[in-house]
């Protein structure tokens, strides 16, 4: 299986196959609090942040899909045209393979291109690292795309479950990986890829000077069930293997409780079934510093660049709208709202021994 063919294979699946909203985020289990009087005018609601030392008109970006052919790097160009003009960001797709084809490296450099200003984030997986790749290769995908920063995903339980999977995780790839940060030059991002982030694994990484973290919790696209369709195309027993793992994971709000609880002092990007405005706010109480978004943003985007545009408009109307109504006319105010969490999310944060009370002083920053 060529690596291009699975990139095109992982869109088509994305977009066309049951692969969606599986599981939940139990971003329902978060209330935000309605104020009648909420002293503020919805004109002066301000959205805007600094993430990598740019201002993003909101707290949103849009977390790496895809890249590796002419189609692959039409859809990177349709996003980064709409980021660059609605003062967004964006991740690309894994570029591993475009260090292994330099003929696919356009399909992401075309993202630079066409946002020159924007926070753009460059993404390799960490087998890549048990595999050889080193400082340089991650030096090769930052200039590629001129990233502020780079992603290195996590996601052992996809390539378990991938029929062409590398499931390798030892230890010292994070030591490695340490190493290396310390000369890219950019800031890494630790990011997961649907199950989500553990109070232990993002300590870890924290232990290891870590400080950036996309959560991809579960919720939206299950990569577990993405390559079991995969899986069950190629005959593959996997396909059977794998249906107890469907709902595997921590669902997205339990991956941002947990790992802001273990990083007080983290840059978090709360992704993984991010659905609108609603979810960016409550989000953003929780504990998140900015949201992420990609299969509505796939679907949208390959619909035409005005629909994309269209659909930013709403989800920024919404968060706009949900900061109006509880009282917050920017995001500092925004995460120091009070919230109810209750629910399954209660549960699991106290079976984790998160009490409220811990988690109110650091989530409100201390
Ligand atoms: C979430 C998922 C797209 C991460 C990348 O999947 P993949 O194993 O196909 O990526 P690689 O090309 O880096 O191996
Ligand atoms: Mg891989």
């Amino acid at each position: 299986m060529s690596l291009v063919n699975r990139k095109l294979e992982h869109v088509e699946i994305c977009l066309f196959e049951d692969v969606q909203g599986l599981t939940t985020t139990l971003l329902e289990n978060v209330e935000l609090i309605h104020q009648a009087m909420p002293g503020v005018t919805f004109k002066d609601v301000d959205t805007s942040l600094i993430f990598l030392r740019k201002r993003l008109s909101a707290p949103l970006m849009v977390t790496g899909m895809t890249g590796g052919s002419q189609e692959l790097g039409k859809i990177n160009s349709v996003i980064a045209q709409v980021v660059e003009e609605k003062g967004l960001a964006m991740g690309v797709g894994s570029q591993r393979v475009a260090l292994e084809k330099t003929e696919a490296a356009e399909s992401f450099k075309v993202t630079r291109k066409v946002a020159p200003n924007a926070p753009l984030i460059a993404n390799l997986g960490l087998p890549q690292l048990v595999r050889g790749y080193g400082l340089d290769h991650l030096r090769r995908a930052v200039e590629m795309i001129e990233a502020d920063a780079i992603a290195i995903h996590l996601n052992p339980a996809q390539e378990l479950f991938q029929p062409e999977g590398e499931p390798e995780y030892p230890m010292d790839a994070l030591g490695k990986l340490r190493d290396i940060s310390k000369e890219l030059g950019v800031p890494v991002i630790i990011k997961e890829t649907g199950s989500g982030i553990s109070m232990e694994t993002a300590r870890l990484f924290r232990e290891n000077g870590f400080t950036y973290f996309d959560v991809s919790g579960q919720g939206g696209t299950s990569w577990i069930a993405v390559e079991t369709v995969r899986d069950r195309r190629r005959g593959h027993w996997k396909a059977n293997a794998s249906e107890p793992f469907i709902k595997w994971g921590i669902p997205t709000a339990a991956s941002v409780v947990e790992t802001r609880f273990a990083v007080p002092d983290g840059f978090l990007i709360s992704s993984g079934g991010i659905r609108n405005g609603l979810d960016v706010a409550k989000s953003i109480v929780l504990g998140a510093n900015m949201s992420g978004m990609a299969n509505p943003v796939l679907a949208k985007a390959v619909s035409g660049i005005d629909s994309l545009k269209r659909f930013f408009d709403e989800v920024i109307f919404q968060l706009r709208a949900a900061m109006m109504l509880t009282g917050a006319k920017n995001l500092v105010e925004l995460k120091r709202r009070p919230v109810v969490i209750w629910g399954k999310l209660r549960e699991w944060m106290e079976s984790r021994g998160i009490t409220l009370s811990d988690y109110e002083r650091i989530r409100r920053g201390g």
